[in-house]
């Protein structure tokens, strides 16, 4: 039995938190507001994230971060990106020494367009070879029902990527480990765009043929940068790169492809983003995945239209006529650039 603090209770927090429990741990959830802290201390749920759950009682929150990171021996991070360094400054004077480091977050730091892992090196730089990415399909509406999922856990550190595997994998939330950070991470981040692209597709009524297609060269884009970055291209036909495309752009529950259906009906993306409660990381994801393209001189035609959808008021079905305009392209040749 572990003594853990979860950062952020938010839907993928609580969820990550109520498996911990669910396997015995003793886990503290830090919730930003404090009524938040006493629906979970007080009736076991947060239905502004989670609407009919209960949790397991071993779940407990604060809206204290010293109280819940202090002597904790695991620390799971899974705040939205743009939030991440601000978290780990706060918590920094808190963290055991020993304490296992872990992050569940999809998204790059706006501007720096570092990986969580990198951000997360900067500030703790102690860590910086023992960090654990936790990515794969898994939607948080699905894993509070304890529906089968899978999961990816990535670090340098084999240790502490099998002690992070140990302590999540049960029998509906089984875990798998992986070496590459890079990979892991990149393929969690990036399949956003290609799910609010599947989005706009989805909602303009282009149908099963469209959807394939852009998750298929959304794939190829996905390899090409994450090469480019240091990935092994053989981790994103794995659980974080295919595995999450699936499961992300062929679902109504995630935010991402709402998002871009949302827009596909004429809303703004202001519009979009103040009516969607919860964080659609894809939206600064394609920021990044443009800045990206631009810093490896990489093609990412996908990035690339949807960008100019998001930020500079493209037609989405113009986007589309662009795409399927480009010239002739062989296909292996040009897959072998990611592989
Ligand atoms: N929801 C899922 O099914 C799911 C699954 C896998 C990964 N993720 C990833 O997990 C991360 C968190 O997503 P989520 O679904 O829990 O988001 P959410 O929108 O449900 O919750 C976000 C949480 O972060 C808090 N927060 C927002 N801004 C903050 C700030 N500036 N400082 C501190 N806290 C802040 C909110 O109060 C809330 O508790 C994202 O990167 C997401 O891509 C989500
Ligand atoms: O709801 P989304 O689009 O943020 O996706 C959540 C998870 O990343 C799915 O694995």
């Amino acid at each position: 039995m572990k003594q853990i603090a979860v950062i952020g209770a938010g839907s993928w927090g609580t969820v990550l938190a109520n498996v911990l429990a669910d396997n015995g741990h003793d886990v503290t959830l830090w919730a930003r507001k404090e009524e938040i802290a006493n629906e979970i201390n007080t009736f076991h749920r947060n239905h502004a994230y989670l609407v009919e759950a209960e949790f397991h009682p071993n779940l407990t929150a604060s809206s204290s971060l010293e109280a819940v990171v202090k002597n904790k021996e695991v620390v799971l991070f899974v705040v939205p990106s743009h939030a991440m360094r601000d978290m780990l400054i706060k918590i920094k004077p808190y963290v055991r020494t020993d304490a296992l480091l872990i992050h569940a977050t999809k998204g790059f730091e706006q501007e720096s367009w570092k990986r969580m892992s990198e951000v997360i090196a900067e500030e703790l730089p102690e860590w910086h070879d023992k960090i654990v990415v936790l990515s794969g399909p898994s939607h948080a509406e699905e894993v509070i029902r304890r529906s089968p999922t899978t999961v990816v856990v990535a670090s340098s550190c084999q240790d502490s990527a099998e002690l992070t595997q140990t302590i999540f994998i049960n029998s509906y939330f089984r875990v798998y480990t992986n070496p590459d950070v890079v990979g892991v991470e990149i393929g969690g981040a990036l399949k956003n765009i290609i799910a609010l692209a599947t989005g706009l597709a989805d909602g303009l009524g282009y149908g099963d043929n469209a959807r394939a297609a852009l998750m298929t060269r959304g794939l190829a884009e996905i390899a090409r940068v994450g090469s480019a970055m240091g990935a092994e291209p053989i981790t994103f036909v794995g659980l974080a790169g295919v595995g999450d495309l699936i499961g992300t752009c062929t679902s109504k529950h995630s935010r991402n492809w709402r998002a871009g259906y949302a827009i596909s009906q004429g809303k703004s993306l202001s519009e979009v983003l103040s009516e969607m409660k919860m964080v659609v990381e894809g939206v600064k994801t394609t920021r990044a995945g443009h800045a990206l393209k631009e810093k490896y001189n990489i093609e990412m035609p996908i990035t690339e239209q949807l960008y100019a959808v998001l930020f500079q008021d493209k037609d989405p079905k113009l986007a589309v006529e662009d795409l399927m305009n480009r010239g002739k392209t062989r296909e292996l040749q040009e897959m072998a650039q990611g592989w």
